[in-house]
């Protein structure tokens, strides 16, 4: 396999090779045990896969109507840049955080896809763009008098997992991880060595190698 050139080349193999199980049972054998976005962040559509690099996006709670409705929200969409993931957290949740609109703002932009901790909406105008989106599910409710986006490109926390702008976002129907950029060359060909011993071990077990035998050889499971 050649070695990606660069980022989008990385991408490709990426969507095209791997899966979450296998990089995050590397980044377990790293000692990085959290780096999973909580589970209830589902794509909008199982075929969903994402790849791409985090531009993160911190939001907060408002009440009622605002002097600037949604904060910096078009200044983060403005700034996208192609092969980024916009990744948006904060505040309780209270309204869609994701629709439309935003979808066709990041798509035309080239970035990668989005990661919402939180709702989001328009679901069949959004579809309807073939583009990846990640969020905990459907929820019409507006965002303009009850949150506001107050930073971007910036550190955010996500339960316990931090993403830092420019970590590297993989993301499938199993779910969604964050791989630090300090580790991701050495996560990415490990998971593609682990993701070839997989092929493996299923053939030889289906052709009627036993599973203590079979992880006796390989050490996979
Ligand atoms: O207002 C929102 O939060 C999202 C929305 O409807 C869109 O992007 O079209
Ligand atoms: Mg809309």
């Amino acid at each position: 396999m050649s070695i990606p050139k660069n980022d989008l080349e990385l991408f490709e193999l990426m969507k095209r090779e791997l899966y979450t199980p296998v990089i995050g049972d590397i980044l377990d054998d790293l000692g990085r045990f959290h780096q999973f976005l909580p589970a209830a962040v589902q794509p909008m559509k199982e075929h969903m896969v994402l790849a791409g690099r985090a531009m993160p996006v911190n939001m907060i709670d408002v009440y009622g109507k605002q002097d600037k409705p949604f904060g910096l929200l078009t200044d983060a969409l403005d700034q996208l840049q192609p092969g980024e993931v916009y990744v948006a957290h904060g505040g309780h949740m209270r309204c869609a955080y994701w629709g439309e609109i935003l979808t066709a703002t990041a798509r035309t932009r080239g970035a990668a896809g989005a990661v919402v901790n939180g709702y989001h909406r328009d679901t069949p105008q959004v579809l309807e763009q073939n583009w990846p989106v990640f969020s905990r599910g459907r929820f019409a409710q507006d965002s303009s008098v009850r949150t506001k986006v107050v930073d971007y490109r910036c550190p955010i926390e996500v339960e316990g997992v931090w993403i830092n702008p420019g970590d590297l976002i993989f993301a499938d129907q199993d779910g969604v991880l964050v791989i630090p950029r300090e580790l991701e060359a050495e996560v990415v060909e490990r998971a593609l060595e682990k993701a070839k011993g997989e092929k493996l071990v299923r053939k030889e077990i289906e052709a009627g190698l036993s599973s203590t035998a079979a992880f006796q050889k390989y050490g996979i499971l």
